[in-house]
């Protein structure tokens, strides 16, 4: 399989993720990054790990990893991995940089961000993707996928020349033809991702309490409601069907557990992006996950306060205010 040269736009999590399988592949990727996540490679290569016992090290001199967008003239395919807020912002590096049958691909939560980038990149041929699977960031420039699932991305014919390089990358391309339906379903999913971020648990300790499970049932019914009222039926991403999902986490533990096993595998040192946000001091996607539920709710004149109100605590944690909230007063703010 011949090299081809592939930039990864916002290398953190995903990104090194991704883009590090694809070096494992044989595939010519650079990384556009931030300074201390360059240095962070410089110093210790690059190293992917799964659940299932993958453990790719890549050297430093196997990755290339800068600063300078400057480098996307040269990409083919430009993999999109910040963080929603910076979408605008990349967008405009694109369409100052990336050559113009460049192909673009969004893999970032939420269900605005492809349409950002279209808006910017008239012309282009922009795709919107979605990873199902969790990767947390940890020391030594290891990046650990602790979840499953497969890429998603908006069926396309521009795709074909790529499909066998993820593939061996061990990152094959689902196409979809309903990608709303694929965003809003993945974005149920990410309703978590405050619950899991204002308990300052691991995903699987947080999502083994069951008023957690409560506080997720409740944003979940929520963005049903809406969702119904719009007539967007979400696809199912995991193993749970959306209508079952706030059944299931209502659960009592004893039973959550046993049903849980089969449907949830995750790892011990899996935690949501979110979590990662806040530790780290940096603005969440609340806004474009949460946010999302409470927009579509008022769009059709619905409210959708367990949504609004933990909006509202994660906008305070940001602030430093109110991290490490234990299940019980999640569940009473969001009742409240
Ligand atoms: N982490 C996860 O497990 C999952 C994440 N996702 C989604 O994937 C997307 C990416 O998430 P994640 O990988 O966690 O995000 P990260 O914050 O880990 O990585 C994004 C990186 O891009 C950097 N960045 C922002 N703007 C630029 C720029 N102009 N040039 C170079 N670098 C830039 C950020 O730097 P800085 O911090 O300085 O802004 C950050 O280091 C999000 O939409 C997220 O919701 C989806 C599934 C799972
Ligand atoms: C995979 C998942 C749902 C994990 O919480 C995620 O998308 C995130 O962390 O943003």
């Amino acid at each position: 399989m011949s090299a081809t040269r592939i930039a990864v736009l916002g290398a953190g999590s995903i990104g090194a993720y991704v883009g590090g399988a694809l070096i494992a592949a044989g595939a010519d990727v650079t990384l556009i990054g931030r300074a201390r996540m360059c240095e962070q490679v410089a110093l210790h290569g690059l190293t992917i790990s799964d659940m299932d016992g993958r453990n790719s090290s890549l050297s430093a001199a196997q990755v290339h990893c800068g600063e300078d967008p400057a480098v996307l003239a040269g990409a083919a395919l430009v993999l999109v991995t910040v963080k929603s807020a910076d979408t605008e912002g990349v967008a405009h590096l694109l369409a100052q940089y990336a050559a113009p049958d460049a192909l673009v691909v969004s893999l970032q939560n939420g269900i605005g961000n492809a349409d950002v980038l279209r808006r910017a990149l008239p012309g282009r041929t922009v795709l919107a993707g979605m990873v199902p699977f969790n990767v947390v960031q940890l020391p030594g420039s290891r990046f650990h996928r602790g979840t499953e699932g497969s890429l998603m991305v908006e069926a396309s014919p521009a795709l074909a020349p790529w499909l066998p390089m993820f593939e061996v990358a061990g990152l094959p391309l689902v196409q979809r033809t309903d990608f709303v339906a694929v965003q809003w379903g993945k974005l149920l999913m990410n309703l978590n991702n405050p619950v899991n971020a204002l308990s300052g648990l691991p995903l699987k300790a947080q999502l083994s309490d069951r008023d957690y499970r409560r506080c997720l049932a409740l944003l979940i019914d929520e963005a049903l409601h809406a969702l119904a009222a719009a007539g967007i039926a979400p696809a199912q991403i995991g193993k749970v069907p959306p209508t079952r999902l706030s059944r299931l986490m209502r659960l009592p533990n004893w039973l959550f557990t046993r049903v849980a096993a089969s449907a949830l595998r995750i790892d011990s040192e899996a935690r949501s992006s979110m979590w990662e946000d806040l530790q780290a001091g940096r603005r969440t996607e609340i806004d474009y996950l949460n946010g999302a539920v409470v927009a579509l709710a008022e769009k059709f004149g619905l409210d959708a306060p367990a949504n609004r109100r933990i909006v509202a605590l994660v906008h305070q944690a940001q602030q430093g205010k109110d991290g490490g909230i234990r299940s019980r007063d999640l569940l009473a703010a969001l009742h409240a």
